[in-house]
C-alpha cells in the first residue's frame, strides 16, 4: 500500500558553532535517537508556522525567522517523511527540553557521533561541510 508522506518541519538552532538537539522518547517513531526539534505540518499550516508552533511547544523558544537549508524525502519501513529543514536565524528565549526530554548543545564537528534517524545523515553532512568552507 502506498504510504502517505508526512510533512515535517525541522529546526536547526545554532549558537557558537553548536546545535541544539533533543532525545526522542522510546515510544515515538525512531525513538531513543537524537533529533533536531520539530514536528508534523498540520493541514492548514505552512512550514514556518508549524516550526514556530513546534519549537515553542518542544523547546520553549519563540522564533522570528528561518531559512530553508534542505528538504529530505526518506522512506522508513513503516513511514514516509518529507523533512523541511530550516536554519533558525532569529529567536528569543533559552532552548530547553520543554516536554521533559533530554537535550544538549553539541559542537557541529561532533554531530556525527550522535545516533540520529537515518534521514538525518544528509543534514549532519551538510552542516559539517558548511563549517569547513
Ligand atoms: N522532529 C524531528 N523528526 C524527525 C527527524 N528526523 C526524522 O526522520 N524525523 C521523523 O519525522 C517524523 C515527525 O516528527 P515528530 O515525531 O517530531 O512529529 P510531532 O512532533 O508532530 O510528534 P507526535 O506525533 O509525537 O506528536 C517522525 O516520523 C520522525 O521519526 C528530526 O531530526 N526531527
Ligand atoms: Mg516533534
Amino acid at each position: 500500500m502506498e504510504k502517505k508522506r508526512v510533512e515535517v518541519a525541522v529546526g536547526v538552532i545554532e549558537k557558537n558553532q553548536k546545535i541544539f538537539v533533543c532525545l526522542r522518547s522510546k515510544d515515538q517513531h525512531q525513538g531513543g535517537l537524537w533529533e533536531f526539534p520539530g514536528g508534523k505540518v498540520e493541514a492548514e499550516e505552512d512550514v514556518f508556522s508549524a516550526l514556530k508552533r513546534e519549537l515553542k511547544e518542544e523547546i520553549g523558544i519563540d522564533i522570528h525567522s528561518s531559512t530553508e537549508l534542505m528538504r529530505i524525502e526518506h522512506d522508513y519501513p513503516d513511514k514516509a517523511v518529507c523533512l523541511h529543514i530550516h536554519i533558525v536565524t532569529e529567536f528569543a528565549g533559552e532552548a530547553h527540553g520543554a516536554e521533559g526530554q533530554p537535550s544538549q548543545w553539541v559542537a557541529i564537528s561532533n554531530l556525527h557521533e550522535l545516533d540520529f534517524p537515518a534521514a538525518n545523515k544528509a543534514i549532519v553532512e551538510r552542516l559539517q561541510a558548511a563549517q569547513k568552507e
